[in-house]
This record gives C-alpha cells, structure tokens and sequence, in this order.
C-alpha cells in the first residue's frame, strides 16, 4: 500500500511530462511550418515569378534566356519564358520583372522574330510604370551599330516608364566576361552569393576527312567544300543548323569560334561546310577561312560544337519550299533539299554565282533533285557571264507570278547567303512580288525565314 501513492506521483509525473514533450514537439512543428509559410510568402511578395523573354535569330539568346530561367528557378525565383514573338506591353507590365536578351542582326535590325513587336508594340505608346527590367544585349562590335536593336528595346522601355533593375550589359560576340556580367545580376535576383558558372562552351572533336576546291578557275574567291567526321558520337542535328568551329589559340589568344551553316544531314554520318577563302584589302587569308581551307590538313582534328537554329528549320515534308541563296549561302539550302523528300511539297531554288563554267555549286545534284522531283523548279542567275549578268534578286523580280502562286499554295521562303548585296535586295524583290503587307505577315509567322551572313 505504501506504495501506491508513489506509482501515482510516477504515473502523474510521466503523464505530465508525455504532454510537456508532445506540447514542445506540437510547437516546434507549428512554428516551423509558420517559418516556412512566412518565407515562402516573402518569396512570394518579393518574387513573383519574373519574366524572361528573348529575341534570337541563330539561337544565342535563346540558349542564354533558357540558362537564365534555370538560374533564377535553382535560386528558388519562378521564371517564365517569352519569345518577342508572343510578347506585348500588356504582359510586360503585368509581370513586373522582366529580363530580357535581344540579339541584333542584319546591320542594327531586329530578329525576324522580333518583327511584330517591332510593329504593333514599339511602334505605339505603352503605360510600362511599374515595370523593372534587366536587358542582355547581344552583338558584335565588328558592326557599326553594335547592340542596335538592344538599345533600341532598352530606350522603349524607359521611355514608357519601365525601370532599369541595373544599366544594360552589352555582349560582344560571345565574350564571357560579360555574361558573368549578367550571372552576376541574376545572383542579386536570387540572393544568391554566387551561382556556378555557365559552362564554357564545350567543343567536341572532329576530324577533316575531305577538303575539295569547288569552283577552281572562278573570278571570285576560292571556295572549298569541307566533310568532318565526329571523333566521337555523332550529335543529331536537323538542316537549317550551325556549326561553330573553335579557332585555336594563337599568341596566347583564343580568338573564338566561328559559324557556318551546315550542308548536309546526320544521315549522312558527317558535318559539310562550304567556306570561301576570305582575303584581306593586303592579300593575307582570313584568319578562320585560311586556318580552315589552307592550314588544316585533311585527317587533322578540330573542336566544333553544332547549334540549332530553330528559325531557320524548315517546314513539314508537304510544305512547299522557296529556297533563295547565292554564294556559299547554298550550304544551307543544300541541307534543306537533302532533307525533302520526292512525294513531298517540293522545292524550288534560286541561286546566284558569278559564272556558270565554275560556279555552279553541286552542279551533278541540284541537277538529280531535279530529276527526282524534290526540286520542282531550279533558276540560276551568273552574274559574270555573257549574256546573262543577272543576280539572284533579277530571278526573284522575274518569277513574280509563279512566286505569289507557290505562296497561294502554303509555300515558306529561306534565304540563305550574304547580308551586303544579296539580303536586302532579294527582300526589296520579294516586296515588289508579294507586297510590303504580305511579307511581313510572313516574316511574322515563320513562313519568311533569313540565315544571312
Ligand atoms: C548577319 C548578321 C548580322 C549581324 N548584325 C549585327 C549588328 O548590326 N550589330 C551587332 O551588334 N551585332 C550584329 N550581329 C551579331 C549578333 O548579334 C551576335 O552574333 C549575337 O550573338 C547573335 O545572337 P542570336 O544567335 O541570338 O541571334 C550580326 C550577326 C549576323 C550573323
């Protein structure tokens, strides 16, 4: 019996301290739970997912706004991602942070993409107060307007009443140190003190296994048609896209990479360029063009890296396509033709050379696709002949009608070769044909599409 009393004070004690305990667990639990909903608000207040819109046209800024959505998520900030081509005042404003990556291209323009923003909203008023922005400009100071259409966008924005989050960064043909730069910025976004670095560019090796002199005796420059094999696997890729050629270092310097449009497929188990020699004013070779087609030996290797450029991709087998070029410009092209099958839309090229005794670029091909039915129609201007003389936009001016037919009939149109004298020549002929109206609709809507160089 003596006993009894203190079981009860143990049986009290420990059911006091069983709820002491279970009360403290019970409160440390809310009051956690209340911490994390406190957070998750201030993330909330302060930020509300940002918008993250890009203009591209080889697909650079594309990749950085994909890369920066990722950095901002990985530092617990909500990122959407906008093409311009879906973008207006209405959205910008209603996100309240925005950053955006615009390339330029042409000489200051913008991205085809940009086009009807370019239009219908830069051309108006907008009430932007409220906005903030961060803008990366992409571009190269080898162009006189360098950032155009970058600044362009930034002036826009100021002017409505957007406000900068901090001053433009401008990025220079790639230069990492500005894009750090940018990281730097998405980390005072994020709180984050440091984020890791975006990953350099990363070249695979390839080897050179045929380099041949495509038009030996031509008035122009020499131009060689180079087939690389991957040293490695091979990475798919579709036509339309790039491929960047790593310079190699010279003078402790790297010099960077260098673009040219792919002319073959992955079916065909290798990468084919088409690169002209270029020469100096003093007759010394192009630093990339005469490394690539004078110095590099057949069996060497070189680190290359391929790029989509999804706004020159091409469209469904059925679709009919308008393919415009002159120069080297038919490497891209070519892609497209070796893409299309015979029971398809078809295709129908206009290309222009200097002369057709040594110009005539995939001669024995084109004349095959003919054949087979993938080209419909083939037009060959040769400026330097006698009795012709003409150029690639003659042919496009000459071919109004059947032009607006294949239109009619669902066709797109890809240019592809040089921005001085061909680009804006072939775009005046094509106005002419179709009217300024009916361009821009295309243009607008992917069925107008320039890989210009
Ligand atoms: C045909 C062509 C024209 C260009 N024109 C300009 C220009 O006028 N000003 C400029 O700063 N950069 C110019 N650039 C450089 C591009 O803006 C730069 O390469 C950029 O990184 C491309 O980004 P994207 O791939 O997103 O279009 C031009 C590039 C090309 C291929």
């Amino acid at each position: 019996m003596t006993h009894e009393p203190a079981r009860w004070l143990w049986a009290v004690g420990a059911t006091v301290l069983w709820l002491v305990l279970t009360g403290f667990i019970v409160w440390r639990e809310r009051r956690a739970k209340a911490a994390a909903r406190a957070q998750s608000d201030a993330m909330a207040g302060v930020g509300e997912s940002v918008l993250v819109a890009f203009v591209s046209q080889t697909g650079f800024a594309e990749q950085l706004a994909w890369m920066t959505a990722r950095a901002l998520q990985d530092g617990g900030v909500g990122a959407r991602v906008l093409s311009f081509a879906d973008l207006d005042s209405a959205t910008l404003k209603a996100a309240g942070r925005a950053l955006l990556i615009v390339s330029t291209t042409g000489e200051g323009d913008p991205p085809d993409a940009a086009a009807r923003f370019v239009r219908k909203t830069m051309g108006q008023g907008a009430d932007l107060a409220g906005l903030r922005f961060g803008l990366l400009a992409l571009g190269d100071r080898s162009y006189d307007q360098f950032c155009g259409f970058g600044h362009a966008v930034d002036g826009w924005l100021r002017r409505w009443g957007a406000e900068p989050l901090f001053d433009l960064v401008e990025v220079d043909n790639g230069e990492a140190g500005a894009i750090r730069r940018w990281q730097h910025q998405l980390n005072q976004i994020t709180g984050r003190l440091a984020a890791p670095d975006w990953a350099p560019a990363v070249f695979y090796p390839w080897r050179l296994v045929e380099r041949t002199l495509v038009n030996p005796g031509s008035p122009g420059g020499a131009a060689y048609h180079l087939a690389f094999e991957p040293v490695g696997s091979a990475p798919d890729w579709a036509a339309g896209d790039i491929a960047e050629v790593g310079l190699p270092e010279r003078d402790g310097v790297t010099p960077g990479a260098r673009e040219y449009s792919i002319a073959s497929l992955p079916s065909d188990g290798r990468v084919e360029c088409l690169i002209r020699l270029m020469r100096h004013p003093d007759g010394t070779p192009g630093l990339a063009s005469g490394w690539l087609t004078q110095d590099l030996a057949v069996g060497d290797e070189i680190g290359m890296r391929l790029r989509t450029n999804r706004s020159f991709h091409g469209p469904a087998d059925e679709t009919p396509m308008i393919l415009i070029g002159n120069g080297t410009g038919i490497a891209g092209l070519r892609a497209h033709l070796k893409a299309r099958s015979p029971a398809g839309g078809g295709a129908w090229l206009l290309f222009g050379e200097r002369t057709r005794a040594h110009d005539a670029f995939f001669d024995a091909e084109l004349e095959a696709w003919l054949a087979s039915g993938v080209l419909r129609r083939l037009d060959r201007a040769f400026s330097r002949d006698a009795g012709d003389g003409r150029y690639v936009q003659d042919l496009v001016a000459g071919a109004a009608d059947e032009l607006r037919d294949w239109i009619g009939r669902g066709a797109t149109i890809h240019v592809c070769g040089s921005l001085e004298g061909m680009a804006a020549g072939v775009h005046a002929a094509l106005e002419t044909a179709l009217g300024a109206e009916a361009l821009l609709d295309l243009l607008e809507t992917g069925r107008y599409r320039r890989d210009v160089y």
